[in-house]
């Protein structure tokens, strides 16, 4: 039986049913009707992404990705206000290096998976979104985010005093371009959704009520392209890219525990968390 949308489901005939799973930190409603799962990350305070989430990220991924009622996904929060703040910067704080090595690791697990999907991919921004969370959107394939001033989106480490590495600047490059890229990597910029719209960082701004349901309109856009065609040609525009960083992954990971190691990046990283904790406070 074939599906509103053209494909077989996984038990030969259309169902209302929504199946649910959820982690720790990441819940998943699969909608057998449409074949779009919606993901959402819940780790209070602000969805930072730590060594549990991002590997329960990737095994979520991995499960839909196998599932053939499946074909596409919409990354969201369950926070309000915060769509991701990022790499938890206390896995990169005052831990030894074989931590730092698995935390490196199960990143870019996660970001060859998501940014490597068959499924489309949407990113439904509501909320703030700087430097991982940034890299979380700008590897789907579409971005929405909620119109909201106080919201920022990019890639902002080098505010950190830190350095986005080559692929998460090999994406930003993709999508906005070079200039704007070298520009925005530099002085670790962070856009309002209007800004980044106007750069092409993300692809609509919707008022934050609408943000799902321009989502699902989306999907359904996509979705209206035959699935072979879509991926084949998804695939041929990402490998390069996606090559790159398993070509490169163990020299990538030994770069960044060096990298972190040193004193002077963690003194920058502790009186960076010093400033967003005088700040909340
Ligand atoms: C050569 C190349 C080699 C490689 C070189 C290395 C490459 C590394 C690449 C790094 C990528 C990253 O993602 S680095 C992470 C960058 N992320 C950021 O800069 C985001 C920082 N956070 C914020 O701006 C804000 O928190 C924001 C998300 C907008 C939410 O603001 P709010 O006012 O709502 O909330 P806050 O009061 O600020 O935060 C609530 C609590 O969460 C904590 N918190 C906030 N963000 C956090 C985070 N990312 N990690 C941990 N904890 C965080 C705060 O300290 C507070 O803790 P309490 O006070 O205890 O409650």
């Amino acid at each position: 039986t074939l599906s509103p949308y053209g494909v077989h489901q996984k038990h030969g005939q259309i169902s209302n049913q929504r199946r649910q799973f959820s982690n720790t930190y990441i819940s998943v409603e699969m909608d057998d009707a449409t074949g779009v799962a919606v993901m959402k990350m819940k780790r209070p305070p602000v969805n930072s992404l730590n060594l549990e989430l991002l590997t329960e990220f990737a095994i979520s991924l991995e499960k839909l990705e196998i599932d053939r009622g499946c074909r596409g996904v919409i990354l969201t929060s369950a926070i309000p206000k915060i769509f991701s703040a990022g790499l938890d910067i206390t896995e990169m704080c005052g831990k030894n290096a074989d931590h730092y090595g698995e935390f490196w690791r199960a990143l870019q697990e996660m970001w060859l998976k998501l940014y490597g999907s068959n499924m489309v991919t949407i990113a439904a921004i509501n909320g703030s979104s700087p430097a991982g969370g940034c890299l979380l959107a700008v590897s789907c394939d579409y971005r929405i985010m909620a119109d909201n001033k106080k919201y920022t989106i990019g890639l902002n480490e080098t505010q950190l005093g830190i350095v986005a590495p080559f692929w998460f600047k090999d994406i930003m490059t993709d999508t906005i371009g070079h200039r704007a890229t070298e520009r925005s990597l530099e002085l670790g910029m962070l856009y309002s959704p209007t800004d980044a719209l106007k750069i092409g960082l993300v692809d609509e701004v919707v008022a934050e009520d609408k943000v799902l349901s321009t989502a699902s309109a989306v999907m359904a856009q996509w979705f209206a392209v035959p699935d072979h065609a879509r991926q084949l040609t998804k695939s041929m525009m990402r490998k390069p890219n996606l090559d790159r960083l398993v070509t490169h992954r163990e020299a990538d990971i030994k770069n960044f525990v060096s990298f972190i190691s040193r004193d002077s990046i963690q003194k920058s990283l502790q009186i960076y968390m010093e400033m967003l904790k005088k700040k909340g406070s």
